[in-house]
């Protein structure tokens, strides 16, 4: 699935804002083709991270490489750039209200200004089709959709670009267990079809257990926890044992008591 190349490479990252410390001394790869999961408590700096990946924001020290490029020093073409190759899926302002579907979707692909309107019609309903909306939902207004659908569409704005890399805030947050494993579902499908290289931030266990690789765990301002699901259960930090442990770990992870020397035994 990976062969071995860091896409994104963090190296001595700082976050602070003023007095507060967000991140301090964070190094992490991202290898090319992976599902990488970042977890940690509320205002960990999960997003924050993210952003700094996508060039939204300047950490305070440290480096980003992205294709081994240092990303802080490209200059605004550059970054545009590479922007156009990253997909983001916000857990906030999914969509524009005062969009329509089509526009919503429509809206990265007029920004390139390389692409006719008929171009950018037939692309728009490839994406629609992808991610399972009916073509009639085209010029419905996001006011009139479920949640469900506010979702899907916004992923269809992510891809729209056909990225490598996706970025993805709490995919499955405000939806019910039902949705939340078709939408999973449809991600896992996307990231087949398209190869894509994910970094998402998540609090959902099954959306963890369903869809990632590797699982780094943001605590104390580091990253105090980084592996595969089992590697990362089976460290004792008191953040991994209260998010994995007792009994909603078990019933994420599958466990049902039977199991012969697996990741369960540390549950
Ligand atoms: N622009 C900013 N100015 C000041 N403080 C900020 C700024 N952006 C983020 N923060 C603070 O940095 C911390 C990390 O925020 P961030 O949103 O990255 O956390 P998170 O792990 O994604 O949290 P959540 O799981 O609640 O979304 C928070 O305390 C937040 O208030």
């Amino acid at each position: 699935m990976t062969n071995g190349e860091c896409l994104i490479e963090v190296e001595g990252l700082h976050t602070r804002f003023g007095d507060h410390v967000v991140h301090e001394d964070i190094n992490l790869c991202v290898y090319r083709g992976e599902v990488l999961a970042l977890v940690g408590g509320s205002g960990s700096g999960k997003t924050t991270l993210m952003r700094q990946m996508l060039g939204l924001e300047m950490p305070t020290e440290g480096i980003i490489r992205v294709c081994g490029e240092p990303l802080h020093s490209h200059d605004r073409e550059k970054l545009q750039g590479m922007r156009n190759r990253c997909g983001v899926l916000f857990q906030k302002g999914a969509l524009f209200s005062a969009l329509s579907v089509f526009d919503n979707i429509a809206l990265p692909m007029r920004e390139l200004r390389t692409m006719d309107e008929s171009m950018i019609c037939d692309l728009v309903m490839l994406k629609l089709k992808m991610v399972d909306i009916a073509p009639e939902h085209a010029n419905k207004m996001p006011a009139e959709l479920s949640g469900g659908m506010i979702k899907r569409i916004a992923l269809a704005r992510a891809i729209a670009l056909d990225p490598d890399l996706l970025f993805l805030d709490e995919p499955t947050a405000g939806l019910d267990p039902e949705l939340s494993e078709g939408f999973v579902e449809l991600i896992r499908t996307m990231r087949t079809e398209l190869t894509l290289t994910i970094v998402m931030a998540t609090h959902d266990l099954d959306t963890l257990v369903a869809l990632s690789d590797r699982v780094a765990v943001l605590a104390e301002q580091r990253i105090v926890a980084l592996g595969s699901l089992p590697e990362v259960v089976g460290t004792n930090h008191p953040f991994v044992t209260n998010f994995f442990r007792g009994e909603r770990g078990r019933k994420a992870l599958g466990c049902t008591g039977d199991e012969p020397e697996s990741i369960c035994d540390v549950l």
